[in-house]
């Protein structure tokens, strides 16, 4: 029997708001399974498939080697920016996918001969690794770890009289699993140099080990693509130089390229869409940011294989303010997806991602992933180093098109090659420390899975089925809104797992 209760999403997005995650509220549904059975796989584009819907954004405080890596431990995807130089960004794609390993620690080279003077020399390595050559190509001899160098009373004595002698290497594709088996066999080492291709590529250590032990399994496993490597994604521009960028990029085994603008639906992006197909037809490619059906439609029809959608909704957006564009997030999902599912191209919801609430109605309003920025930018495997602040431990978190960021990088694409009137479309802010991705994504997930047994849909397809047809919604009043949250109390602590 059909009960007048809420509103259909078709009925509550057609009154003419801009509704955002916040304004809305879905009733709950029938749970008739256990919240184990809920399945989060998804798609990322028409032919990329990840285990999580989890993208992380392609910001220079977002998305680097490290993050890029963890990300496809996850199951989900990083997407390398492109405020640097080709051959950098080319670079930081090819670091994230020459191991096997989620996390990453920038080994350091010395041969046999060499001392080390400073503690400086160690950089943020966790050891030094010593070949007969002195870098990553040459034989391993040994390594030396942060304790043995401080214990040392002559810093002047070469690498050879006290470091410790290993010729042990963990071939590239060593999991975590694979690791744990290795450093269990291998009882006396605490590190091992991971090589591929003849080269040294990084290390493992076995407090990494441990540590990854500790936390949260996912079931479902990580992004991985046919040559075993890891799935990693690169933001592209839309200019002419922005084509020499993709052969670098594709060079390094790029799997995923974004065309990274605020406003997708323009005569450039449709240009490079086009010529991308072209030129690589075996590469899948993001167009956006779109919030409009119309927008989408165009981008549709260039050929694009996924959709990012969101417009000033970004934490360090002010694009809605200075350029008076741009949509309620709720509502530019809703209404682009309604439309891409029909061509069977899945939608990235971009953007204003705080809690696991707002992921679940991102998923539920049609996305297939959410991309977020300030949600991961203040975990350990974003860039940059923390900060102590008041007592807190903080980290850089800026918008691509911030005054500071654009002067970094994105001068050409921003200003115009000729322009000098810089106009920022975003801010410069700080994020807490979250702790490391690998850790907290997993809870965030099961969050997830939590709301979709609630509203009864046991997987994404589930969930936008539902929102077709039998899913009930409401918007929430400014005194729901505050009954949402917590309210009444002097004082409380919010900790979510
Ligand atoms: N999602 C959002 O709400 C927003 C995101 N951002 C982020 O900031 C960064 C930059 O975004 P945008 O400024 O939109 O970058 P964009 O590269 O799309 O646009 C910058 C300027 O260059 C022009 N342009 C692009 N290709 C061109 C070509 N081939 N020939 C001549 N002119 C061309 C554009 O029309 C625009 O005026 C991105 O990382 C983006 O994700 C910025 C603002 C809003
Ligand atoms: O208006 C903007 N000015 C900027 O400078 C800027 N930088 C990033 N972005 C977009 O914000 C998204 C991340 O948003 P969150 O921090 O809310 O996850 C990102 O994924 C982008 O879509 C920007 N938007
Ligand atoms: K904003």
């Amino acid at each position: 029997m059909e009960f007048e209760d809420g509103y259909s999403a078709q009925k509550l997005f057609h009154q003419g708001y801009s509704y955002t995650y916040d304004d809305v509220i879905f009733l709950p549904g029938y749970i008739g399974f256990p919240v184990e059975q809920v399945d989060l796989s998804t798609k990322l584009t028409r032919n990329i498939s990840l285990n999580i819907p989890c993208v992380s954004s392609p910001m220079d405080t977002v998305t680097e080697s490290s993050m890029a890596r963890a990300m496809a431990a996850l199951g989900g995807i990083g997407i390398i920016h492109a405020n640097i130089p080709p051959s950098e960004q080319a670079s930081l794609v090819k670091v994230a996918k020459s191991s096997r390993f989620p996390v990453l620690s920038n080994p350091v080279f010395r041969s046999p001969s060499d001392s080390i003077i400073s503690l400086e020399n160690f950089a943020d390595a966790p050891c030094i690794l010593v070949t007969d050559s002195g870098d990553c190509r040459g034989k391993l001899v040994g390594y030396v770890t942060k304790s043995g160098w401080m214990n040392l009373t002559d810093k002047e004595t070469r690498l050879a009289n006290y470091m410790v002698k290993s010729s042990d290497l963990a071939p590239w594709d060593c999991d975590l699993a694979k690791m744990i088996c290795y450093f269990e066999e291998k009882a006396g080492n605490e590190f091992t140099p991971i090589v591929k291709g003849g080269e040294i590529v990084d290390v493992a250590g076995r407090e990494d080990v441990e540590r990854l032990r500790g936390y949260p399994r996912l079931v479902g496993g990580s992004s991985v693509d046919a040559n075993g490597e890891w799935m990693v994604g690169a933001a592209i521009g839309t200019r002419e130089a922005d084509k020499e960028r993709l052969q670098h990029l594709i060079k390094a085994g790029v799997n995923v390229v974004v065309l990274d603008s605020s406003q997708g639906n323009s005569l450039y992006q449709i240009d490079m869409i086009k010529y991308v197909k072209k030129t690589y037809p075996e590469l899948d490619v993001i167009g956006g940011n779109v919030v409009t059906m119309y927008q989408a439609d165009n981008l549709i029809k260039a050929g694009v294989d996924g959709l990012r959608v969101g417009m000033g909704s970004g934490s360090i957006c002010t694009t809605q303010e200075v350029c008076a564009v741009g949509r309620g997030q709720a509502t530019a999902v809703y209404k682009v997806s309604s439309l891409a599912s029909q061509y069977g191209v899945p939608v990235i919801a971009d953007g204003g991602i705080s809690n696991s609430g707002h992921i679940v109605k991102a998923l539920s309003l049609g996305a297939s992933t959410v991309m977020m920025g300030s949600f991961l930018a203040g975990s350990a495997e974003a860039p940059g180093a923390y900060v102590v602040q008041d007592g807190r431990r903080l980290k850089k978190y800026r918008g691509m098109g911030s005054l500071e960021a654009m002067t970094k990088g994105s001068d050409a694409r921003y200003l115009g090659d000729t322009s000098k009137l810089k106009i920022a479309q975003g801010v410069v802010g700080a994020v807490a420390d979250k702790g490391s991705v690998l850790k907290f994504v997993p809870y965030t997930m099961q969050a997830v899975k939590q709301g979709f047994q609630d509203l009864g849909a046991q997987s994404l397809k589930d969930a936008h089925d539902m929102t077709k047809t039998t899913l009930r919604l409401e918007v929430r009043t400014g005194a729901a809104q505050v009954e949402g949250g917590v309210h009444g109390l002097v004082s409380f602590e919010k900790k979510s797992f």
